[in-house]
């Protein structure tokens, strides 16, 4: 199994939305990228509308169709407004996050025990529209959270890896990260969860990520790849980082 590559738009819409002016194009990038291979594109909308704005989601949706088998991937917290946009905007997945409004960058995975039934009704609510729904689950080695992450009906975890890419050159830490990721994927996988995984992956830091957890279904990567794409340019970028994650160029 290879782990695919959903490249997250947000860090490019950051910078379009500098000036009022509509570059760098997000679905500009976004159709270098899937040209380049990538199986999917990923966005977070906030409220704020600070990143991708919500004018930009049936942009992105057009594009990926016109690329058979690309997904789209919406990440965010259920508020009534993101779950309409996720329905109309015909998501593939929508990877549901526990962010405040005001939070800077998603920063800790679902306490699942204390949200239990908000996200029954959640996932419940996708579910009914045909979308596959992720969970953004910390991965602290907490098997208990797995057999909730199960209860509340969610296809799949997207792994925090916040803590992984943060510690990455201190190697000892990270191997420590490392194997509580490694604990907290086997017991999603034992419960019948497809694991992604996210935030501060890196070129570098992936392939010690996917020795670890061989059936990673997909990463999702948008600051370090955007911050790549300035030095290689996008095509090349999305192609390292379709080599870090395993797949034949
Ligand atoms: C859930 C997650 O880790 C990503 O969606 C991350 O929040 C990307 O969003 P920003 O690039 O806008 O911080
Ligand atoms: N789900 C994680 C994501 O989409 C991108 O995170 P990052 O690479 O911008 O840290």
């Amino acid at each position: 199994m290879t782990t695919a590559l959903s490249v997250n738009v947000n860090a490019i819409a950051f910078l379009r939305n500098r000036r009022k002016l509509p570059w760098p194009s997000v679905e500009g990038l976004g159709r270098i990228a899937l040209d380049a291979g990538a199986q999917g594109l990923t966005v977070h909308p906030r409220p704020d509308e600070r990143h991708i704005r919500f004018a930009d989601l049936p942009v992105l949706r057009n594009l990926i169709d016109e690329f058979r088998g690309a997904e789209f991937n919406i990440e965010g917290y259920p508020t009534r407004q993101f779950l309409d946009l996720c329905r109309d905007s015909r998501a593939d997945q929508v990877t549901l996050v526990p962010d405040d409004p005001l939070q800077a960058t998603s920063d800790h995975g679902w306490d699942f025990r204390k949200h239990k039934a908000f996200l029954i009704e959640a996932v419940s609510e996708l579910k009914t529209s045909g979308i596959r729904v992720s969970v953004f689950a910390d991965g602290d080695g907490d098997e208990g959270s797995m057999d909730v992450a199960k209860e509340v009906g969610a296809d799949r975890i997207e792994l925090y890896t916040g803590p992984y890419g943060g510690c990455f050159d201190d190697q000892e830490r990270a191997l420590v990260v490392l194997e509580q990721l490694g604990r907290t994927a086997d017991a999603a996988r034992a419960r019948g969860l497809d694991v992604n995984a996210g935030h501060d992956l890196t070129v570098a830091n992936l392939p010690k990520l996917i020795e670890r957890i061989p059936y990673l279904a997909e990463v999702s990567i948008g600051h370090d790849l955007t911050a790549d794409a300035l030095t290689h340019g996008m095509a090349e970028t999305v192609r390292r980082f379709r080599q870090s994650c395993g797949q034949m160029i």
